[in-house]
């Protein structure tokens, strides 16, 4: 008999294929600095060179491309365009995901007028929401349709991907819906905690959890300016710089 599978407690989650998921929270980040390098045409780059464009320090970036099996040329380094290959298949954006974006107000407004993420991988192929005086708007070279439209969308697109950024009291009932559908994979914007049964991803962005941190690094900052001796913190707070950046999340 297999013997049950258990997690050593404090151990690194880790995807189907072993890697850390907070390493697979760094790979978009490694992906936009690799981006950015080609674009310059710059053809290798040390792992200091690209620790730096990443902003995460050379040893923990070293870690995580061992993952991908990415160990580099001694004395000459990575060579962009293939990490850039290796690391864009593993996330699954060499291939094109179709999106569609549900509640098209301040901020759905904001991600249809974002022109990134094609060149990511992602294709918008609907803006829908459910007012009707806003269905027909144009926005750019796409019109808002009606949320009544989704299943037809997702199963005409083989759309896997849903952004929902309408105001948290209806986010479940769309996000249910888009499940309902077919989608897979929701990014929620809405400031809920949103239910989705097993096989169905969710990511939830929230920039007030990120200034909230970035509050705690300034406090922390000035705290030891004004005080030479500042008691250390317990490794759960200083874990905080572990986690994924908003700008990740969205591609932004
Ligand atoms: N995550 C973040 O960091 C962040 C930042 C800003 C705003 N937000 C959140 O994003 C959401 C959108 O903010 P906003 O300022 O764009 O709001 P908004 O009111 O301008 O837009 C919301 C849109 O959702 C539509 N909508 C409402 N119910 C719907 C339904 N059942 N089906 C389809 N569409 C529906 C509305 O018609 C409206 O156009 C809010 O939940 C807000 O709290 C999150």
């Amino acid at each position: 008999m297999t013997p049950a599978r258990s997690r050593r407690p404090g151990a690194p989650t880790r995807t189907e294929r072993g890697i850390p998921e907070a390493t697979v929270a760094r790979l978009p980040v490694y992906l936009r600095a690799l981006t950015a390098l080609s674009d310059s045409g710059i053809a290798t780059a040390s792992s200091e060179d690209l620790a730096t464009a990443a902003g995460v320090n050379s040893a923990k970036l070293r870690k995580d491309l061992s993952y991908l099996g990415s160990y580099g040329t001694r004395g000459v380094g990575y060579d962009v365009e293939y990490l850039r290959y290796q690391i864009a298949r593993e996330i699954g954006v060499t291939q094109d995901w179709a999106v569609v974006i549900v509640g098209i107000g301040n901020l759905g407004h904001a991600l249809a007028n974002y022109s990134g993420f094609g060149t990511r991988g992602f294709r918008i192929v609907a803006l829908l929401d459910a007012d009707p005086s806003l269905v027909g708007e144009r926005i750019g070279e796409m019109v808002v349709r009606d949320f009544a439209e989704l299943e037809e969308i997702v199963a005409s697109d083989r759309v896997s991907i849903g952004v929902i950024t309408t105001p948290a009291g209806p986010a479940q009932e769309v996000c249910d819906r888009l499940v309902a559908a077919g989608v897979t994979s929701i990014l929620n914007f809405a400031p809920v905690v949103l239910s989705v049964p097993d096989g169905v991803d969710i990511r939830k962005v929230d920039l007030s959890i990120e200034l909230q941190i970035l509050a705690y690094h300034e406090q922390r900052k000035s705290g030891e300016a004004a005080l030479p001796e500042v008691p250390e913190l317990p490794a759960t707070m200083n874990g905080l710089t572990d986690l994924p950046s908003v700008g990740g999340g969205v591609g932004a």
